[in-house]
């Protein structure tokens, strides 16, 4: 079995795996989550994050599931790590020009990738995993082959593609974004200007030997092949901050038109509201997702998980239109069903939330779940504040039961 097909993107899955981690979120976890034991040998960590990215399980269930078996304090680190997603979606949410800076950068460092040859050659090496650094090698073929990376190697690998290699940021977040299955426009976008000295300005992230040796258990060692130093990338200042958003609100007697996509394929939750449409349709990010074509695991991991959802979802959501790829294929498609409201759950800042941008004639409602409703707006400064929401956040979930 190719190591991508193990990853079925159905709800079902992502419930079972959540189900069978569970019990080891607790000190396991906080023990042994920063090893790295290679391909297949991930069993120290969840292995969740394809199907929280698409919502086919949502963090609050991850959250109380993980309840179920630990104490909050017992299963710190884990929930923690939950929390770290919810903070860098907050984080950009408020701040979305830094997703459309990302991508003025990565335009600019794919046109020197075209003009300038050397450039081009050390990019295909890293990309192919052709550098001859071992452990950077072994990572890019594991990341292209499983579609999945350690969260450790991928800081280290993150670090070496832009200390060491010397290679633009952004090309390095698109590779992962052409090949993760869990890609992600805010954790993606901002772990990598985290390690580049842009997001806590000026601190960095420096992948060093030793630390790769003891949490690869020896697996790799890189002497003297890594930077000694990583002096902090220059960027532009944090744009100013806006306010979390609050969504809007359908009017359940109104003739409406259902957009899924994949930032939220358990959208049960609106369906409990009151939603009814006559007419559904599901957004495709292919062209979106990365400067290049995403890889083939990544498109047919989306296109299953959306499939699974409209198979939870039969008898509820009408004729279905699949893969409309712009506001206009949108529109047409809503006015064609007579459309006079088009319902979606809230897409954070992402190609989702791009494709929707602008003016509607039929008005797009786009709802935010109390999950995010709850969290984002903790999401002002650093991760260290958040946390300090975090058991505040938990009770909320708890008393809410938000399922
Ligand atoms: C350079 C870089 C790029 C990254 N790109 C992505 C990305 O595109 N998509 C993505 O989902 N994560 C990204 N991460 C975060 C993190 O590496 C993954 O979420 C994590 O490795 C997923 O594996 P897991 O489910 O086994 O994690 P676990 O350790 O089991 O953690 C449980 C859950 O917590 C969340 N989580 C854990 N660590 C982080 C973190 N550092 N940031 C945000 N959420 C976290 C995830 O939802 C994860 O499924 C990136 C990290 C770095 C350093």
């Amino acid at each position: 079995m190719a190591e991508t097909n193990k990853w079925a993107a159905t709800r079902e899955e992502g419930l079972a795996r959540l189900a069978d981690f569970a019990p080891l979120a607790g000190a396991d976890y906080a023990k042994r989550r920063n090893f790295d034991l290679g391909p297949g040998q991930h069993k120290n960590v969840s292995q969740l994050s394809p199907y929280i990215r698409h919502r086919l399980i949502r963090e609050d269930e991850v959250l109380l599931e993980t309840l179920k078996h630990h104490s909050p304090a017992s299963a710190e680190k884990f929930i923690q790590e939950v929390y770290w997603r919810t903070y860098w979606k907050g984080w950009l949410e408020m701040r979305p020009a830094v997703w459309g800076a990302y991508w003025a950068e990565l335009a600019l460092a794919w046109d020197q990738v075209q003009t300038q040859s050397g450039l081009r050659q050390e990019w295909e090496a890293a990309c192919n995993g052709e550098t001859g650094i071992d452990c950077f090698d072994a990572w890019a073929k594991e990341l292209v082959e499983t579609g999945y990376l350690h969260n450790h190697s991928r800081m280290w690998f993150a670090s070496i593609w832009i200390f060491t290699l010397r290679l633009p940021w952004a090309l390095g977040a698109d590779f992962f974004m052409r090949h993760l299955l869990d890609g992600d426009p805010a954790s993606n976008t901002l772990s990598w200007r985290w390690v580049g000295g842009l997001q806590t300005v000026g601190k960095t992230y420096l992948a060093r030997t030793s630390n790769i040796s003891k949490f690869t258990e020896g697996r790799f060692h890189p002497q003297y092949q890594l930077a000694s130093h990583a002096e902090p990338l220059q960027g532009a200042p944090h744009p100013p901050r806006m306010d979390a958003p609050e969504g809007d609100r359908f009017d359940p007697e109104k003739r409406t038109a259902f957009l899924l996509h994949e930032d939220d394929l358990t959208p049960d939750w609106l369906f409990d509201q009151g939603l009814k449409p006559v007419a559904t349709a599901t957004i495709s990010t292919a062209k979106r997702l990365s400067i290049l074509q995403p890889s083939p695991h990544v498109l047919s991991f989306k296109s299953a998980a959306i499939d699974d959802c409209l198979n939870r979802l039969t008898d509820k959501t009408g004729p279905v239109t699949k893969g409309l790829e712009s506001a206009d294929q949108i529109a047409h498609w809503a006015a064609s069903v007579g459309a006079e409201q088009i319902v979606t759950s809230y897409p954070p800042v992402g190609p989702v939330a791009d494709i929707l941008r602008g003016k509607w004639d039929i008005p797009m409602v786009r709802v935010l779940h109390d999950f995010d409703r709850d969290a984002w707006p903790h999401a002002k400064a650093g991760f260290f504040k958040f946390k300090e929401k975090i058991p505040h956040l938990l009770g909320n979930i708890r008393n809410l039961r938000l399922i």
